[in-house]
């Protein structure tokens, strides 16, 4: 059995890890760290698990904890993981990272996006991005892997294979993207409050997200992304629009999509607009894309579970290749529907 610390467990990411890991058949998830919810066991924390994960406490970090501990699974807020993944990586563990510290591989673009000096820029160079789709041989042989964020999981996994192939025009990219609440994480704030989601629907983020700087990174391209709060509790869809570099059937798009993911696991390529609903609790993601010739314009959409493939799933996926696990291990690409 390969041991897991997980940090950050008592957080929404945490709990979705806890869930997933309950049922691996390989990974056990031995420590688990928080921190206002440190000395309270599990079940309370949590209690949608069950025991014997129930029964383990919530701990405040230590290094000395560490010891024993093959896998670290960090689900942070941004910024704390630059203060200790050097440690982890020192004491020899492999370590996903979801929070953004290691995402972007300036150091510039982190200041500029986070608004504050990257900590440990050293260590950027050793983490490889976290989408297994595309990053595959080098997540395995990876020690650091910063997992991909939510919004540009959903986004990178409808366009990469048409900017890849050269059909859509990098510098015209659109992407409006609506999240689930769970997305904005546990701690209470009015903006997700009940009242205040329940039957409405808002943008927010206008020309500044940060998350724009990673899907610009792995796309190479300009984006102009808009992301929006949904009055649901999982899933994201993402819409993207950009200009075609030519003309082309209305399918050709899908066709791309298609080659590109025949022989991934967890990514399906759908005739139909895809809901969060097909993915929700899943480590899928389901795309399509079209071309309008109308407009001169691609069309392509992703939905994805914010917690599962943008968040939980996904970093298990990665910690599967880095141990030389079957890669689907615990993982199911099925959503829960109705
Ligand atoms: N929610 C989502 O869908 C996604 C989240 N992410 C990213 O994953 C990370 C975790 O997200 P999420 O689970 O939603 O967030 P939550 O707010 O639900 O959980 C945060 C976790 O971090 C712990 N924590 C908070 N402050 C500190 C600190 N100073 N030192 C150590 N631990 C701390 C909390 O402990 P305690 O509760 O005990 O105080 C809790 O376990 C974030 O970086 C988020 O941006 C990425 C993709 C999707
Ligand atoms: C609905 C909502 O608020 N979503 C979060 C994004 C999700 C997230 O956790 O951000 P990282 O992927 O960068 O870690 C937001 O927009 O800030």
């Amino acid at each position: 059995m390969i041991r897991a610390a997980i940090l950050g467990a008592s957080g929404y990411v945490g709990g979705e890890l806890l869930r997933l890991l309950a049922r691996h058949p390989a990974i056990a998830a031995t420590r688990l760290f928080g921190d206002s919810k440190a000395g309270q066991k599990l079940g309370q924390v949590h209690p949608h698990i069950a025991v014997p994960l129930a029964d383990l406490t919530v701990e405040r970090f230590d290094l000395a904890a560490l010891d024993g501990i093959d896998l670290v699974l960090a689900a942070l807020p941004h910024g704390e993981s630059q203060k200790i993944a050097g440690a982890i990586l020192e004491k020899g563990c492999k370590l996903v990272d979801l929070g953004a510290d290691f995402r972007l591989h300036d150091p510039q673009d982190y200041a500029h996006w986070y608004g504050e000096p990257h900590q440990a820029p050293e260590l950027l160079g050793r983490f490889v991005t976290g989408i297994p789709e595309f990053h595959r041989d080098a997540i395995r042989s990876a020690q650091a892997v910063a997992a991909a964020g939510c919004y540009p999981t959903a986004t990178i996994l409808a366009l990469k294979p048409l900017v890849d192939a050269g059909l859509v025009d990098p510098a015209s990219i659109i992407v409006d993207a609506a999240s689930g609440v769970s997305g904005a994480g546990r701690g209470l704030k009015e903006g997700t409050s009940y009242n205040v989601v329940e039957g409405s629907f808002v943008a927010y983020g206008l020309l500044n997200h940060r998350h724009t700087a990673e899907m610009e990174q792995a796309l190479g391209a300009t984006i102009l992304f808009t992301p929006h709060l949904a009055p649901m509790t999982r899933g994201i869809l993402a819409t993207c629009y950009a200009t075609a570099t030519r003309d082309m059937g209305p399918d050709e798009p899908l066709s791309v999509l298609r080659s590109a993911y025949a022989d991934e696991p967890f990514v399906r390529v759908s005739n139909e607009p895809p809901a969060t609903k097909w993915v929700a609790g899943s480590n899928g993601a389901v795309v399509t894309a079209r071309y309008d010739p109308r407009t001169g314009r691609v069309v392509a959409l992703g939905a994805i579970d914010n917690l599962g493939k943008g968040a939980a799933g996904q970093m298990i996926q990665c910690a599967n290749l880095m141990t030389g696990l079957d890669e689907a291990a615990g993982l199911a690409a099925e959503g829960v529907f109705p």
